[in-house]
């Protein structure tokens, strides 16, 4: 691609801080940092990582503080982190016998199910940081580790150079100091490095897919450091490699990998992975190619024309995230105008609302954006663009149910009959579309990596699936190698805009809205969270043994009423029709809560469903089943 290249670092001295890239994304500067410190070999001191109180807010991570962590107790923030991720140098605080420390960090408690979450800022009583540079770093390398060995068990060839894997980030505060450490914790266990700077999350996929030596691709592995839509002070890891995301298994592993090696760290190993790092690192603006690739895909599917989109005025809204690249790097190339398009640029504070299409005040945002500038579509994205939602030009959302009917209709055009596969919660009225339409709904679990993997499954064992999507805005399609990609169901739509308006069947969103017209909705649709009390002597530490129980007594009792019908297939909870709607209780994917959802005609059958479950759950003393009361 013109005007991308991979530029390789010269080696520098040791913890010399990469500034953000530039708009282009392919300017980086460096900072000769000296550093003394006596090395040693012997192992660092671990100590607790107690509280600290912040006024600011948004405490740093400095450069040195990164390095060789400190007694967290002593450590103040010396100055601003700015949005952009840029750090002000702190102090290095040591023990006080001269002793370096690292904190202890207990590894198994940043798994969240199939990627890694956590504490990477101060600044928010009562969160301890848990993702400090030192974890990520030997993440990195217990991720490095995993590759070599999944290789091995694979048999794959070694290739004609360094394995090497890629590193991209969201908006963060912390992105900048993790991406670093990351970058040596990857270098350490002998590989390449390839930072990719600000990037989305499938793109980091795509990299491990995208066949070019001249941007170090394929990579063998990618990590996106990025905690989705969680609050500024938190981050955490994807990884990925070209069979796809790592699952809950993977992670497990790498991170007992990274327990192991973390152990091990001393002032030496730190040292060396430093600069190791200077000699293995390079840069590439790959999100140049990765758009380049999404405008490619609309062209072609409008019939090869270079502006399809011309005419159109789509409005983005980024919510400060990774996804701002969207309105200068897609659409506007495509010909559409994209004023009053809003939160653009990164900013890791989110001082405009939460980067979740599922958040009411991020979509009211975007409504309100294509009203105001009378806009012919908006789309909404979440902080690493693995999610999306749009909006049409009458300002009605097109999210959740909706949303996969959408992108269920279209596929469905394409692929008469095929099989759409979705998370529990999804509505009936979406199976009875689905079905109409002529296609099959495989009503799954939760969670995204459940749904994608259940559709490569099905077509594994010869039915046929092209979609899998969760109402939370993930979704994949099997054309596009199964890559969770917020951005690709969002040119999904756009195709079958351009594709209209260059038919001459209309220009703006109508086709879309009336894909969906058929679409039947129920009045009230909610979700209640029952919180398990952990501490309550009923749960006696096992949260989802208790969890079990409710559900099992919520069967029991259901059979029993003969106005509610325990739906045949499920696959998760129990989930019940009745009272012209349904009602689905089941365990969360990671926490102590039981979500209740609810579907029903009317306010009066939603309060009869309510209630099927409050005779149940009352019994229940552990839970917490207060947010009932919105219902009944
Ligand atoms: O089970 P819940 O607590 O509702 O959470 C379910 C959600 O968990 C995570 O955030 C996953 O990334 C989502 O794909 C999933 O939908």
């Amino acid at each position: 691609m013109a005007g991308t290249q991979a530029i390789r670092l010269p080696a520098v001295a040791p913890f010399a801080p990469l500034e953000q890239p530039s708009s282009s994304g392919r300017k980086h500067a460096r900072t000769q940092t000296a550093r003394s410190s006596l090395l040693t070999s012997r192992p660092l001191l671990r100590v607790n990582c107690p509280l600290l109180p912040s006024s600011s807010g948004a405490a740093v991570h400095s450069w040195k503080q990164e390095r060789i962590a400190p007694k967290m107790a002593a450590l103040k923030a010396t100055g601003q982190t700015s949005a952009t991720g840029s750090s002000n140098a702190g102090p290095s605080i040591r023990a006080a016998a001269g002793v370096s420390t690292l904190q202890k960090i207990d590894f198994k408690k940043l798994q969240n199910g199939s990627d890694i979450r956590g504490v990477a800022l101060e600044g928010v009583e009562g969160e301890a940081v848990n993702v400090t540079p030192e974890a990520v770093e030997a993440i990195a390398q217990g991720f490095a580790d995993w590759i070599m060995d999944k290789k091995k068990k694979e048999g794959a060839a070694k290739p004609d150079r360094k394995y090497r894997v890629s590193i991209g980030h969201d908006s963060r505060l912390s992105a900048k100091s993790l991406r670093e450490a990351a970058g040596r914790g990857v270098a350490s266990a002998g590989f390449d490095v390839v930072q990719y700077n600000l990037a989305s999350t499938p793109a980091m996929f795509n990299s491990t897919l995208t066949k070019d030596e001249s941007l170090l691709t394929p990579a063998d592995g990618s990590i996106m450091i990025t905690a989705s839509h969680l609050p500024f002070n938190r981050n955490g890891m994807k990884f990925f490699t070209n069979t796809g995301g790592t699952g809950k298994a993977d992670i497990t592993d790498i991170l007992a990998r990274a327990a192991k090696i973390y152990d091990g760290f001393t002032e030496e190993t730190l040292e060396k992975s430093s600069q190791a790092a200077a000699s293995a690192t390079s840069e590439v603006d790959y999100m140049e190619r990765y758009t380049a690739d999404l405008v490619e895909a609309v062209r072609k599917g409008a019939g090869g024309v270079e502006k399809p989109l011309y005419g159109f005025h789509v409005v983005v809204d980024a919510g400060n995230g990774a996804g701002g690249f969207f309105a200068p790097q897609v659409l506007e190339p495509l010909g559409a105008r994209t004023d009053g398009s809003q939160f653009l640029d990164p900013d890791g504070t989110f001082p405009n609302h939460i980067p979740n299409p599922e958040d009411e005040t991020a979509m009211a945002a975007i409504q309100k954006a294509v009203l105001d500038n009378k806009a012919d579509f908006g789309i909404i994205f979440d902080t690493d663009v693995d999610r999306s939602a749009a909006v049409d030009s009458g300002g009605k959302e097109i999210n959740r149910n909706r949303l996969i009917a959408l992108l269920s209709a279209i596929i469905l055009e394409e692929h008469p009959g095929t099989t759409v596969v979705t998370d529990s919660v999804t509505s009936d009225g979406l199976t009875e579309f689905i079905e109409k339409l002529g296609g099959k709904h495989h009503r799954f679990k939760r969670g995204y990596k459940n749904v994608i993997d259940e559709g490569i499954r099905l077509n594994s064992v010869g039915q046929e699936t092209h979609l899998a999507i969760e109402t939370s805005g993930h979704g994949a399609l099997k054309e596009n190698n199964w890559l969770d990609d917020g951005a690709y169901a969002m040119v999904k739509l756009l195709i079958k805009m351009a594709a209209a308006a260059t038919a001459g069947e209309g220009k703006g969103s109508g086709v879309l809205t009336k894909l969906i017209e058929e679409l039947q909705e129920a009045e009230v649709a909610t979700e209640l969270r029952f919180k398990i009390d952990q501490a309550h002597p009923d749960v006696q530490g096992d949260f989802k043994a208790y969890g079990n129980k409710v559900l099992a007594a919520l069967e029991q009792s259901v059979k029993e009423d003969d106005a509610l019908q325990i739906a045949p297939v499920n696959h998760e909870g129990i989930r019940v029709s009745g009272h012209g709607g349904w009602f689905l209780l089941r365990l969360s994917l990671h926490d102590p809560v039981l979500p209740l959802n609810i579907e029903a005609p009317s306010k009066e059958d939603a309060k009869k469903l309510a209630a099927a479950v409050s005779k149940v759950v009352n019994k229940f003393e552990a839970l917490d089943v207060s947010a009932l009361q919105k219902v009944l």
